[in-house]
């Protein structure tokens, strides 16, 4: 266990580090964050030694670092440092080697079979060994970070201090790195202080941070409480937007530019969309922010075409998504850029209305086949059949992550309330429908205008969701009754 308390010090008179105080335990890694001149790397040579300080102490299992001889020391501690001077070029293996001198008593001359491991073992884990025999300064900056990585590991020592070890590696070689640095330190118990200028990086892989601002401890914890807009904002002095990780309880950070790009002002209006036997189109001038359940690029993002596609009622295809890809290809638009539902009603049944408020403006646009009606509340087997109520709801406004979800629940219930009113019946049950089995829904907005927090009944957005959604689904289902009618 490494134990750091109250530690100061600096260059000549100067106190860069100020009363830091943190302990990591073995199997640990600990994240140094901080914005350029902050003191990391000034820390990490407190706690090497490289540096003298002031006050405070550093101790490696109770022990502190002042009591142990330089190589009593390196064999407890290497340190992998940010700049590497290579005054002599010596060979991928020679240099890795150099790790090794904490546990010989004299160059070379005891070379040992445990040094011959450390080194090979070293060599594989940075994937360097077929570079052996190469010499370091033919070598590109991150083949070289990698053979100083290996040189640290090799010195086969509990606590391992790392200055931006993904320096210069390309993002292959980052995640490689710091799994096999964090494997080691699970397998092997070691303790790890690692300096990182990403954030993103530091926490996925750490499992505490520290954040330091003009050499003092401005938070420490898990990620997620290091990780937090408000002190990141405050020490980068930058804006960042912070979101989940796709895969870990680990948060990311998103930069946000300075500079706006300049778009054009725009609103989504009924009369800009696009119906033809085959599809139901709207094609923006600008992407929209999207949260959807659709078949193409259902889930969040950003997007320009937005498709309702009409298929026979018989279709079935084992890959529909690929199937709906090549689809919108075909019809000269990008798979990447549209989101893409599909129907079997007919799309010239579609109901496309604007509601007007004091905010902005709002369009709504409903497709509902109801021969699949389902009462959610009754839980029962069912077959996939053909119907489906696909619900776009398109805002001309500055939504809220919230917004997004209210919208999504206010078109849900008045989607519901259209069809109890329309007595849209669950064949299986004999109950009022409340949906059918595959309905879509879709929120999208401009993100331009005014800012729009919320979106549930209480707010003037909320009610002409709701106002909206629950006429153009009446009106869709009269057309779809009238069609089979016919
Ligand atoms: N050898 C030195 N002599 C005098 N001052 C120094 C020396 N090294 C660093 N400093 C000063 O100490 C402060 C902290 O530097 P340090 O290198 O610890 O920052 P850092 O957080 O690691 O920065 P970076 O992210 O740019 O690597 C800076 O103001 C720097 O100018």
């Amino acid at each position: 266990m490494l134990e750091i308390q109250e530690l100061s010090g600096g260059y000549g008179d100067e106190n860069i580090v100020q009363n830091v105080s943190f302990r990591v335990n073995k199997g640990q890694m600990l994240g140094i964050l901080g914005p350029n001149g902050s003191g990391k790397s000034t820390l990490m040579k407190l706690i090497s030694g490289a540096l003298p300080f002031r006050s405070g102490f550093v101790k490696i299992d109770g022990k502190p670092i002042t009591e142990f001889g330089a190589k009593e020391l390196a064999k407890e501690m290497a340190v992998l440092p940010q700049l590497h001077a290579h005054a002599f070029s010596h060979t991928v293996r020679e240099t890795v080697a150099l790790g090794r001198y904490p546990h010989q008593s004299g160059w070379f001359s005891a070379w040992s079979d445990e040094d011959e491991f450390a080194v090979t073992e070293a060599m594989r884990l940075m994937n360097i060994s077929h570079y052996e025999k190469t010499q370091i300064d033919q070598m590109s900056g991150g083949e070289q970070q990698r053979v100083f990585v290996a040189q640290a590991l090799a010195q086969d020592a509990p606590v391992l201090l790392l200055d931006e070890p993904t320096n210069h590696l390309d993002i292959n070689h980052q995640k490689e790195l710091l799994d096999t640095i964090r494997k080691q330190a699970i397998d092997k118990g070691l303790t790890v202080i690692s300096i990182f200028h990403d954030i993103n990086l530091a926490s996925m892989y750490c499992d505490e941070l520290l954040l330091l601002d003009k050499g003092t401890i401005v938070r420490m914890g898990e990620p997620h409480e290091v990780v937090r807009e408000q002190d990141i904002e405050m020490v980068y002095k930058t804006r960042i937007s912070n979101h989940p990780h796709p895969e870990l309880p680990k948060p990311q950070i998103t930069l946000l530019p300075g500079v706006k790009r300049k778009v054009p002002t725009m609103l989504v209006r009924p009369q800009n969309f696009i119906v033809t036997s085959e599809f139901v189109i709207y094609d923006s001038p600008v992407p929209l922010k999207t949260v959807s359940s659709a078949v193409v690029n259902a889930g969040a993002g950003w997007f320009r075409t937005f498709m309702n596609r009409r298929v026979d009622s018989n279709y079935e295809c084992d890959d529909s998504i690929q199937e709906m890809k090549d689809f919108i290809e075909r019809k000269g638009f990008k798979p990447t850029d549209t989101v893409g539902m599909m129907t079997a009603v007919k799309t010239e049944d579609v109901i496309i209305k604007e509601y007007t408020g004091d905010f902005s403006s709002l369009t709504v646009a409903v497709t509902a086949g109801v021969g699949n009606a389902v009462d959610v509340s009754k839980a029962l087997d069912r077959k996939e059949k053909v119907g489906t109520i696909n619900t776009w709801i398109m805002v001309n406004g500055c939504l809220s992550d919230e917004a997004f979800i209210q919208a999504m629940i206010t078109a849900t219930e008045a989607k519901t309330k259209a069809l109890h009113q329309e007595r849209v019946m669950d064949p299986l049950t004999d109950t009022i429908a409340t949906g059918t089995s595959t309905d879509s829904c879709l929120v999208a907005a401009t993100q331009q205008g005014e800012y729009l927090p919320y979106a549930g009944p209480v707010t003037e957005l909320g009610r002409l969701i709701g106002i909206g959604v629950f006429e153009c689904t009446v009106e869709a289902i009269g057309n779809y009754r009238m069609a089979k009618k016919a």
